[in-house]
């Protein structure tokens, strides 16, 4: 049985001005064994008290304990950094790279929201309630760096991150799964602050966004796939390959993914509708069963099933189990694969800032954060 930590362990926070650092601060500031230490974001930001330069968006106050710490700029040298047990990353792709690389070489310990190291050979790409199994290279990740301590860790892109949730329940029950086909229904707020222009979007759906089906594609075989049997990488599903394409579209929606899933599996006949309804429904992961003293911030339900024929939907349902959870619903036969349904997440929360926090609670469960 595993215990949370006697002491409380400094974090910090990069990119603490954006959409993801909001999150972040709102997340950390009440938990009860991470402890708020350093804020971070651009030299624009840097000097100034957080409350007076943040363009504060969420509809839940500032938290009174963060609103007079001076934000300082994303270096090892800022005041308290070394300090810090964790460094979470809500950093723009464009800086993150050398930011969050110089963080671990200075022996810090980042998990990243940025896209930079998720394809990287040594760094786990971890959705919390799928692949924490992967936390086992880290140790590899350090010595090939020469390091003692620092390692990054990265969580998935948003719609991955809801995707992969539920095809991690289907293998889970049913083995591989063969052929997945997704189309995405993407909110404003993935694009960060100020993201897509009003006239852009209002009245309006832009079917693109660039990079985004490339990744849900490529980044869903490595968190589904295993680790190697000597933990110095990872199998990316190669024993079956998967088969996925996705299409990706932005649309007037403030918060929350939405994906209509198609699947395929490898082993025929297909379950039947009602065994895939069970296995959503009793679908449970190590975040879960490691318990609210160790990971606190992981859901009651990692899959919320909807029954309502209307259901999920962003505006009703993304703040369920306080937006740490994956909506399934519309599960329905598919007459040119097997079955297929659609998945809703919160996409700054279990989609970036969440996971990235319950991936650190697990670490810290494992003993990688001390
Ligand atoms: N929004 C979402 O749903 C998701 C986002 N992500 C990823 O998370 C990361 C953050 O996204 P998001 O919060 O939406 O982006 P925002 O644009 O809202 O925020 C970006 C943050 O990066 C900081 N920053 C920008 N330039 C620099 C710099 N040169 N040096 C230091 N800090 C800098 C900004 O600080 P300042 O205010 O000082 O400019 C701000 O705090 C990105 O990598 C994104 O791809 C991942 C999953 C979902
Ligand atoms: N591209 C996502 C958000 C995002 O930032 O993704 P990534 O972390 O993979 O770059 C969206 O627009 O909704």
């Amino acid at each position: 049985m595993v215990s949370a930590p006697q002491n409380k362990i400094k974090v910090g926070v990069l990119g603490a001005t954006g959409t993801v650092g909001q999150r972040f601060i709102e997340l950390l500031a009440p938990h009860p064994y991470f402890e708020l230490h350093v804020l971070a974001a651009s030299s624009r930001s840097a000097g100034q008290e957080y409350a007076k330069i943040v363009k504060w968006k969420l509809n839940t106050p500032i938290p009174e304990k963060v609103k007079k710490m001076v934000v300082q700029e994303c270096s090892k040298d800022a005041p308290g950094m070394k300090d810090c047990g964790v460094v979470f990353s809500g950093l723009d792709h464009d800086v993150a790279g050398d930011i969050e690389a110089s963080l671990r070489q200075a022996e810090l310990v980042v998990f990243s929201n940025a896209k930079n190291y998720r394809r990287d050979p040594i760094v786990p790409l971890v959705v919390p309630l799928v692949n924490p199994s992967h936390f086992s290279v880290i140790e590899h990740q350090r010595a090939s760096l020469g390091l003692q301590k620092g390692y990054i860790v990265c969580n998935a892109n948003c719609s991955t991150t809801g995707v992969v949730v539920a095809l991690k329940a289907l293998e889970d029950r049913f083995g591989p799964l063969e052929t997945i086909m997704c189309t995405t229904m993407q909110a404003i707020s993935g694009a960060g602050y100020p993201g897509v222009s009003s006239l852009d979007i209002l009245d309006n759906v832009v079917p693109h966004i660039g990079g985004e089906e490339e990744k849900i594609e490529w980044e869903t075989a490595k968190i589904l796939g295993g680790v190697n049997e000597d933990q110095k990488g990872f199998d990316y599903h190669a024993s079956h390959p998967l088969k996925i394409s996705a299409n990706c579209n932005r649309v007037p929606v403030i918060d929350g993914h939405l994906a209509c899933v198609s699947v395929k599996f490898s082993k025929q006949p297909a379950p039947s509708v009602e065994e895939v309804q069970k296995a959503f429904r009793e679908f449970t992961c190590e975040a879960q069963t490691l318990g609210k003293d160790v990971c606190p911030s992981a859901p009651e339900r990692a899959i919320v099933y909807h029954d309502a024929p209307d259901r999920p939907q962003p505006r009703l349902d993304r703040d369920l189990e306080n937006g740490a959870c994956v909506s399934v619903g519309r599960l329905r036969e598919c007459n040119v694969l097997d079955v297929k349904f659609v998945t809703l997440l919160d996409n700054v929360r279990l989609g970036a800032a969440t996971s990235s926090v319950i991936n650190a609670e697990i670490a810290v469960a494992k003993g990688l954060i001390v």
